[in-house]
């Protein structure tokens, strides 16, 4: 299968500015590619950088060395590590998406709405958007009572399956699974399970960590042990 995303030497520290700046190094010399149909999951003890690592591929943390490349096409490669953030936003609109456990809320958007926001941001029409939207969260077991409401008062795992229909409703070709089952009742990780396989077989490349072993033993193609890359402080 041809390769989507390719992390090719790529190290990260921290430098503690209110601390005499202080380095912190987290990982370095960080090697491996995701190819499409495949979800590679990242392993290793808390604190060895997986979270990190995610946080490069999507943007929110500076990748100091080496090169994080999306192939979006033959001729049509991105390095996400010298991409200006302008460019980067454009990336999380139609080449990388993001699932987390949390739910960043917006106020007095009904939950349909969020659900349904990334896939019109790709072009698609409301009402095939809404339409997809309300399935994801018929499938997710969020009541149908709750829909039109803002998920602003929702439980923490309604929040929860709000956010995962979010993140998989729209079709990037990359997507991060940041414990996107994390406290899910057995019945949702299920369905999580069953939407990482569509993703699959739609050619998604998806890069994820999972702590739930059940899980993890479902959808991991390949597991990528981080503590091979840390750095030597
Ligand atoms: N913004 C930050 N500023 C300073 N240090 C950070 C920052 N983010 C992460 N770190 C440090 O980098 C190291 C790796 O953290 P990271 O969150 O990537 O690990 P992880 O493998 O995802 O851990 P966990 O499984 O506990 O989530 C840790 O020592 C952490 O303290």
């Amino acid at each position: 299968m041809p390769v989507r995303l390719y992390l090719n030497s790529v190290g990260k520290s921290f430098v503690m500015h209110l601390q005499d700046g202080i380095s912190l190094p987290v990982v370095s010399n960080v090697d491996f590619a995701v190819e499409t149909g495949e979800c590679v999951v990242l392993g290793g003890p808390s604190g060895a950088g997986k979270s990190s690592i995610l946080k490069m591929i999507y943007g929110n943390y500076r990748c100091d060395e080496g090169q994080i490349l999306v192939v979006r096409g033959p001729d049509d490669i991105v390095n996400i590590a010298d991409a200006a953030p302008r460019r980067m936003l454009a990336l999380r609109q139609d080449t990388i998406g993001y699932v987390s456990q949390f739910l960043r809320v917006i106020p007095r958007v009904s939950a349909v709405d969020v659900v349904a926001e990334p896939l019109i941001g790709q072009g698609a029409d409301e009402r095939t958007a809404t339409a997809r939207a309300r399935e994801l969260l018929a499938r997710l077991n969020v009541p149908e009572g709750l829909w039109s409401l803002p998920p602003a008062t929702f439980s923490g795992g309604e929040q929860q399956r709000v956010n995962i229909a979010r993140g998989f409703i729209a079709n990037y070709p990359v997507l991060l699974l940041d414990e996107p089952t994390a406290s899910l009742d057995a019945a949702n990780r299920a369905v999580v399970v069953e939407l990482v396989d569509e993703k699959k077989a739609q050619g998604v490349a998806m890069l994820g960590i999972l702590h739930d072993l059940d899980v993890r033993e479902r959808i991991a193609d390949r597991i990528i042990d981080v503590t091979n890359f840390r750095q030597a402080a």
